[in-house]
């Protein structure tokens, strides 16, 4: 740190409880400003022309984890992810070149190193301090913000977009978006794809009899069911709209296709509702239509989606609690 003369000295002698943690500033101002970063509800630190910081807020101590006094002197640049690090050192060089340009970099998302070694994702401001408020060498305050509390928000927001409240499947949103990524997948690698369209039978007389929030029950455990006969990871189960569901099959022929259906068809069928207080005979079926794309069958996966319709609808006229396939 530039070097310190009798005033410095009284400075920081003068300074509060939370400046001691800092190298005695070069002058009034900076003394200033850094007792009013003390006590500021962002993280905050200055660091001289070399990248030393002289002086970090309490807020910025946390979010390195470490105690004040243990980060004053150190570099900067250490404590970032080395993915960064060059990047910033190089940057610092360059500022150190043009002092008399007023810079800012930032906010920028980078990794932050905790003295605990784990990692702190934080947005970071960096901004040369004018010379008026310096008067020598240049100092440069960096803001941090943390990401954590945001990211984790934002994945919640994001799961809540892509979820069917009721059941915890995807919505139909997603179910699109999905259907869109795998026909393009299967139809680049020359693999079928499959469509299966779920609708429950009579279910209107289900709500009418027994009420809606059994109605409501009894839709999450049809959906349980769909989701538990999945054959593989990249499968999805969907809800595509009131009493229907959707299941995307990648890679899988329309006979591996109908043996997932069958499946689905047995396990909702032996499904039992006594805990709703339903009859102990009570049993609900599902009507399912089959469609798939192998050798350019359909345009597009609108076209998939519509021949499976087509064959559910077969399957409802034809008697209910059937398996219709896409001629
Ligand atoms: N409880 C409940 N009922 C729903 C929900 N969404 C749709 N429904 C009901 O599902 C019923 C669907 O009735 P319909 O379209 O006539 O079909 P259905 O009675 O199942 O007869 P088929 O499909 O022809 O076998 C309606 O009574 C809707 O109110 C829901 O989220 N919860």
């Amino acid at each position: 740190m530039a070097n310190s003369n009798k005033n410095n000295e009284k400075n920081a002698k003068s300074s509060s409880l939370l400046d001691t943690f800092s190298l005695p500033l070069v002058n009034e101002k900076m003394n200033a400003f850094s007792r009013m970063a003390n006590v500021i509800a962002e993280a905050i630190f200055i660091v001289n022309d070399e990248g030393v910081i002289e002086m970090i807020n309490p807020l910025g101590a946390k979010f390195f984890g470490a105690p004040q006094e243990a980060l004053v002197g150190q570099k900067w640049f250490s404590f970032l992810h080395e993915r960064y690090r060059e990047q910033y050192e190089y940057l610092f060089l360059n500022w150190n070149q043009n002092i008399e340009l007023p810079l800012s970099h930032g906010p920028k998302e980078v990794l932050v190193e905790r003295a605990d070694r784990t990692w702190l994702e934080v947005d970071l401001s960096v901004s040369c301090l004018p010379a008026s408020i310096t008067e020598s060498a240049p100092f440069y305050v960096g803001v941090m913000h943390s990401l954590t509390k945001h990211k984790s928000e934002y994945g919640e927001l994001r799961r809540l977009a892509s979820t069917d409240h009721l059941t915890g499947l995807a919505n139909r949103h997603n179910l699109e978006k999905t259907l869109q990524k795998s026909w393009l997948e299967c139809l680049n690698t020359d693999q079928a794809i499959s469509l299966i369209l779920i609708d429950v039978d009579y279910f209107k007389l289900f709500n009418d009899q027994y009420g809606h929030v059994n109605g409501d029950k009894c839709l999450q455990k049809i959906a349980k069911t769909i989701e538990q006969c999945l054959p593989a990871n990249d499968c999805m189960a969907a809800r595509y709209g009131g009493e229907e569901f959707a299941v995307i099959l990648p890679r899988l022929p329309s006979v591996s296709a109908e043996i997932v259906a069958k499946d689905i068809q047995n396990q909702i069928n032996i499904l039992k509702f006594s805990e709703l207080g339903l009859p102990s005979t009570f049993r609900v079926s599902v009507s399912q239509g089959i469609a798939t794309e192998f050798g350019g069958r359909y345009r597009t996966s609108e076209a998939l989606i519509c021949a499976a319709d087509t064959a559910l609808y077969r399957a409802k006229s034809e008697g209910r609690n059937r398996i219709s396939i896409s001629l």
